[in-house]
């Protein structure tokens, strides 16, 4: 795959050309740096780098190849697990050095083998204050705020529904199967996996890393009722835990879906968010030890 193809699939995060962890010592191989939405078109920037290239070294070849703004401030981050949380490497951090920790599914070029997704170094852009600028995906996400949503009823923002995309497909004016299909691939163009139906939220699996699953959106879905934020996985997590402080009662969610369609993902999604919930930023292993029982619960009773 070429850094320019503009295709979706393919490609782990940062890829030797080389199999063998060892043989990494003195070679020079190919990063790959994920530019996400600082870069439209592009999927990756390949850039030249040895064990002893550091992170500075490898934005500034990222940035002559992308032909970025200099007079900004980037960042390289390293994501380690599926959706979780970026690590910011500091300048003189060497990315060939950090990859050498990752399994080495993560360092052959397996695509969409092994896990090895999970495992990638994106350009980041530092704001004036330290703070990490989020770039296309996290703004078009937060499009629809509560704020945003009142704006538009009060006509000082264009209706969204005009643009034909429904965040709830309760509110199709029209409602026929091309309607909703099309509804449905509108929003998934726009990177917006999820949609309502009412309380019922439609997933489609995007099959790419998607940056909506840290801990700046479990915060931000923190007690919020359904339908007030763009939907979201975090958000029906939120109302059930919400629902069971107030009422008293156990919660179900039922998942369902063809196999592949990413029900494990989801069920994991939303354990974290749940674990997040209940325990506030204490980490005490518990969303571990629910994640690893799903495995033995799948064998037994697999998920609907
Ligand atoms: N929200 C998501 N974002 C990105 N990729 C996803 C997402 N959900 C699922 N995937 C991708 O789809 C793959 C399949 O998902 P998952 O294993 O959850 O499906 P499943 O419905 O549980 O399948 P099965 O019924 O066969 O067990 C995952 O390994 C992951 O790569």
């Amino acid at each position: 795959m070429s850094a320019r193809d503009g295709g979706h699939g393919g490609g782990i995060g940062g890829v030797g050309t080389l199999g063998r962890r060892g043989r990494y010592e003195d070679s020079e191989f190919t990063l790959r740096i994920y530019p996400g939405s600082l870069a439209e078109g592009t999927i990756y920037c390949p850039v030249s780098a040895r064990k002893s290239t550091t992170a500075a070294e490898a934005i500034e070849r990222c940035l002559e190849r992308l032909r970025l703004d200099r007079d900004r401030c980037y960042v390289l981050a390293e994501v380690k697990e599926f959706g979780g949380e970026e690590w910011i490497l500091n300048p003189s951090d060497c990315p060939v050095q950090r990859m050498m920790l990752w399994p080495r599914g993560a360092l052959e070029q397996r695509s969409g083998s092994g896990g090895g997704e999970d495992y990638r170094f994106l350009l980041r852009q530092k704001n004036l204050d330290g703070s990490i600028h989020y770039g296309g995906s996290l703004q078009m996400w937060l499009r629809v705020t509560e704020e945003r949503r009142r704006m538009t009823e009060r006509g000082l923002l264009p209706q969204e529904e005009a643009r034909g995309d429904h965040a709830d497909l309760c509110r199709l004016p029209e409602l026929t199967e091309r309607s909703l299909l099309d509804n449905l691939r509108s929003r998934f163009r726009q990177e917006r996996i999820y949609t309502y139906v009412g309380s019922i939220l439609i997933v489609i699996n995007p099959f790419q890393f998607l940056p909506i699953y840290n801990p700046k959106y479990v915060k931000m879905y923190d007690n919020h009722a359904l339908g007030d934020l763009e939907p979201h996985i975090y958000a029906v997590a939120d109302v059930a835990y919400h629902a069971m402080l107030q009422r008293r009662r156990n919660q179900c969610i039922v998942i369902s879906g063809e196999s592949g369609s990413g029900k494990t993902q989801s069920t994991n999604f939303l354990i974290h968010h749940l674990t997040a919930l209940s325990q506030k930023g204490f980490a005490s292993g518990v969303e571990q030890i629910i994640l690893g029982a799903g495995p033995v619960l799948e064998v037994r009773t697999p998920v609907v």
